[in-house]
């Protein structure tokens, strides 16, 4: 998990921040409405003073333990209009899953506040997190923050009841989940799109040490599929010959000097995708010049073969995990 002194994600026109010590009375003057707290299952009301503190401090915890992020939802004078953050939860069968929560402050609803915001650390979640999926909760007579979810690209998945503690109540709540490709995937997607997949040819490498390892580097934020791990590579431009795009693609993505006859075909991946069919062959490639530095924002991993498998990878690249373990 990011250093938490570093992180802050841009939502223009807000920002997010993790929460500080600070911000506990703005926090509480906000949170203290018997609108907004009724909302969220685990507050009291009235919200006592004392909590804001104990929260703020249980967040910085959370992040430090990597369990979990809660973010300050600034607006442009950098005043709190609310929070909005996750705690990581690891499920029988599913996986480490993140928990999404979020509540804007009264005198800033009707802004889309909230759907800007928790789109925008659901995007940094699957970027930087290690997880499968995303949860929320809405209690069923929170009709604002279910038409947030639908918006992001949640789907509901079931009902339950939770304990509202300001209500004093056990309350029926509806479930929504959402994975990585529901994030990217357009809320309607266009039948004609789908008629008409076009053919991506990109070339990719596995790049092999002197350990036997292979370089693997992860998708950031801002490109489809963030937060995946992948073979260093890019996509043939026109009038490129496979091999001419990889020797560029491994210049501008890592500044490594890789000459052309140090690629050795391996095998190639042909997967059809929702938006397009992905044609990729794989090299291998044992020698180069420089050191792997990443320039686009990715981060590099050498895994050794054996620990391919516990990397999340793009669809198309599974066939590669047995067979790279085969070679190596
Ligand atoms: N490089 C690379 N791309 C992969 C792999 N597996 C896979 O599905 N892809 C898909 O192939 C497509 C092209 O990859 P890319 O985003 O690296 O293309 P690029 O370097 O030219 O980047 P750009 O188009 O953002 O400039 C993406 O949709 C990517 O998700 C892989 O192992 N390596
Ligand atoms: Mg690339």
């Amino acid at each position: 998990m990011p250093d938490i002194a570093s992180l802050m994600l841009e939502a223009p026109p807000y920002r997010l921040r993790p929460l500080l010590p600070d911000d506990a009375t703005a926090l509480h003057r906000l949170v203290n409405d018997w609108e907004v707290v009724r909302m969220l299952s685990r507050l009291p009301f009235p919200y006592p003073r004392d909590l804001a503190d104990e929260w703020i401090a249980s967040t910085l915890s959370l992040h430090r333990a990597k369990e979990g992020c809660h973010f300050a939802i600034l607006d442009d004078q950098d005043r709190l209009m609310g929070c909005v953050g996750l705690r990581i939860e690891t499920l029988p069968n599913i996986g480490r899953v993140g928990i999404l929560g979020y509540w804007v402050g009264r005198p800033y609803w009707g802004q889309g506040v909230a759907s800007l915001t928790a789109a925008r650390v659901a995007r940094w979640a699957f970027a930087n997190l290690d997880i499968t999926r995303l949860r929320a909760t809405v209690a069923e007579d929170n009709i604002a923050s279910a038409r947030v979810l639908g918006h992001i690209g949640f789907t509901q998945i079931g009902t339950d009841k939770q304990m509202f503690v300001a209500r004093g109540t056990e309350y029926p709540v509806q479930v929504f989940e959402m994975t990585r490709s529901q994030l990217e995937a357009p809320a309607e997607p266009d039948p004609a799109a789908s008629a008409v997949r076009r053919l991506v040819l990109v070339s990719a490498a596995a790049l092999i040490n002197n350990d036997g390892d292979i370089l693997l580097a992860r998708r950031p934020e801002g490109k489809s599929m963030a937060g995946l791990w992948e073979f260093p590579g890019g996509k043939v431009e026109p009038g490129e010959t496979p091999e001419a795009a990889l020797v560029r693609e491994l210049e501008e993505e890592l500044g490594l000097d890789v000459s052309r006859a140090c690629l050795a075909p391996f095998t190639f991946a042909s997967h059809a995708y929702s938006t397009f069919n992905l044609l990729m062959p794989l090299y291998l490639c044992r020698r180069w010049s420089g050191i792997p530095t990443p320039r686009e924002g990715q981060t590099l991993a050498w895994v050794s073969p054996k620990d391919l498998h516990t990397y999340a990878m793009p669809e198309a690249d599974l066939p590669f995990v047995p067979l790279l373990q085969e070679l190596l």
